[in-house]
């Protein structure tokens, strides 16, 4: 039998708290292959990555490398093994070119070598099958660009195995596709990745090999062939799987016009745009990156202070474009970008829950009402299977995808008529996916109004009564959600 190039034997972490993170869990990824890593949120996963790559230390068991016990205590450590991570949002620096970003922190003559580091560059864009401008500035490149850029970066230490956390969740489809393409020929090239994904579709289609966690365990760890996304689906979730199955609640009776958008615009951004979304309705809008989707959502909250047109609630118009104005009159947004959702990461999940409505929580304004508070906090919980120890704990101690059910809930309980959600489910499981869908229905059947954009159509089509497509700023066909199909959205959004 080979050698693993990485083997995890009982690993365990207890955090300074006393939560269990893994309880004894063992793997081993051998030279050139994918091996995926999945689980519910709070299952483990960061947790597991963090341990390899030497940014946390375990409570216990054994990690080896190539055979022998691994000697690294740090990231710098591990990387100098042979062993790079590549996260969601690796820290480029946008100011500077890309060449300069590729050989950010490089040590060897490279760094002062420019006609060497583009030769370089140059030999690594052949082995990923990816070209990119060496003197284009970061921050003019597609997300998808900026993570090709983060994985050169991790190639030129020449690592035998690469740890990807979550990398394609800003990816367009296109760039998914790009992406793919250039972790096959590395694993032909004998490199082996570490692939952590809550899209199971991706994990099925990549991996060869791979581990599911559930509560810090491992409940199943075998080749992927042969393995079916419901299969995938029951080892994560286990016991929740019959949420998933559920259908959404019929839609209630659609009442008067809560949401009206007239000749909305934003200038290089999108638009004009109208639309009218009705109380008891949810409708989606799919576009692929760069369609406007999040521009637009911003505008109608007021977030885009440039923008023009008319944004009316429940019929009355709002005084121009400020997200105070459109807070007060019943709009409440919840954006993509958990680092930009203002979670006080010190602070317990019940008050960041209750932050947007301290006002109508006090007694008589005065006095945080804790009982009131403590309420909401355990609702949230339960209605979006929040994973803690503790409605007490900080949130900062949360894994990121109940971080993000946390944002969620923030303004689900509150007096908002009109809910713009930009991607609610990103990041969160796919038992959790369920239960936002189902609170998306239930939002709906209360009488509010709910416009959404996700990436993944499918979920448009699970959620929503309409679907309005947006493609380049503009809207440019308009389905039921039961008329039309994952396909016809694709293909409307990307114009074919
Ligand atoms: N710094 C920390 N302090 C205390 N507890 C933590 C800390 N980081 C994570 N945890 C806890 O450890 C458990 C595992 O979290 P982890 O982040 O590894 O999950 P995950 O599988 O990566 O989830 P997600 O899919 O949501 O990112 C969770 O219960 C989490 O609350």
């Amino acid at each position: 039998m080979v050698t693993p190039l990485l083997a995890a034997e009982d690993v365990r972490k207890v955090y300074a708290g006393g939560t269990q993170a893994l309880r004894g869990v063992s793997l081993a990824v051998g030279p050139g292959t994918v091996h995926g890593l999945i689980g519910a949120n709070g299952a483990g996963k960061s947790t597991l990555i963090k341990i390899v790559s030497g940014v946390e230390p375990a409570t216990g068991g054994t990690l080896r490398w190539r055979g022998e016990p691994a000697a690294w205590d740090s990231p710098a450590g591990a990387l100098a093994a042979g062993l790079a991570t590549v996260h969601q949002h690796t820290p480029l620096v946008g100011s500077l070119s890309v060449l300069d970003n590729v050989f950010l922190g490089t040590q060897t003559r490279l760094r002062w070598d420019a006609g060497a580091r583009e030769a370089e560059l140059a030999r690594l864009c052949e082995r990923v099958g990816y070209t990119l401008d060496a003197r284009r500035q970061v921050d003019t490149l597609s997300v998808g660009a900026r993570q090709m850029v983060a994985i050169l970066q991790a190639l030129t230490r020449d690592p035998a195995l690469v740890l990807l956390d979550e990398p394609t969740a800003a990816l367009s489809p296109t760039e998914r596709a790009v992406l793919f393409a250039a972790i096959r020929r590395l694993r032909g090239q004998g490199t082996a990745f570490i692939y952590v994904s809550h899209f199971l579709d991706e994990i099925l289609e990549l991996t060869d090999q791979l581990t599911v966690l559930r509560d810090g365990r491992v409940v199943a760890d075998r080749p992927t062939a042969g393995m079916s996304k419901p299969d995938l689906v029951t080892a994560i979730v286990g016991a929740r799987l019959a949420a998933v199955e559920e259908p959404p609640e019929p839609a209630a009776r659609q009442g008067e016009p809560l949401l009206e958008v007239a000749g909305l615009g934003s200038p290089g951004r999108f638009g004009p745009v109208d639309l009218t979304v009705r109380a008891g309705e949810v409708v989606g809008l799919a576009g692929l990156l760069g369609s406007g989707r999040t521009e637009l959502l911003e505008a109608i909250f007021g977030t885009d202070r440039s923008a023009t047109g008319v944004v009316r609630v429940a019929g009355r118009a709002l005084s121009g474009h400020s997200p105070r104005a459109g807070v007060r009159a019943g709009l409440a947004l919840v954006p993509e970008d958990r680092a930009r959702q203002g979670l006080l990461r010190d602070w317990s999940l019940t008050r960041n829950v209750s932050l947007p409505y301290l006002p109508s929580l006090s007694w008589r304004r005065l006095l945080p009402d804790r009982r009131r508070e403590e309420e909401i906090a355990d609702r949230a919980v339960a209605d979006l299977g929040i994973v803690t120890g503790s409605t007490e704990a900080p949130v900062g101690s949360l894994s990121g995808g109940n971080a993000q059910k946390v944002v969620f809930a923030k303004w689900l309980y509150g007096p908002a008529k009109v809910f713009l959600l930009d991607e609610p489910s990103a990041g969160v499981d796919v038992g959790a996916k369920a239960d936002i869908i189902g609170l998306i229905r239930r939002l709906a059947a209360a009488g509010k109004a709910v416009l959404i954009v996700a990436s993944e159509f499918e979920e448009l089509l699970g959620a929503c009564d309409r679907v309005l497509v947006l493609r380049r700023g503009r809207l440019t066909a308009q389905r039921r959600a039961a008329d039309t199909s994952l396909h016809e959205l694709t293909a409307l959004a990307s114009g074919l």
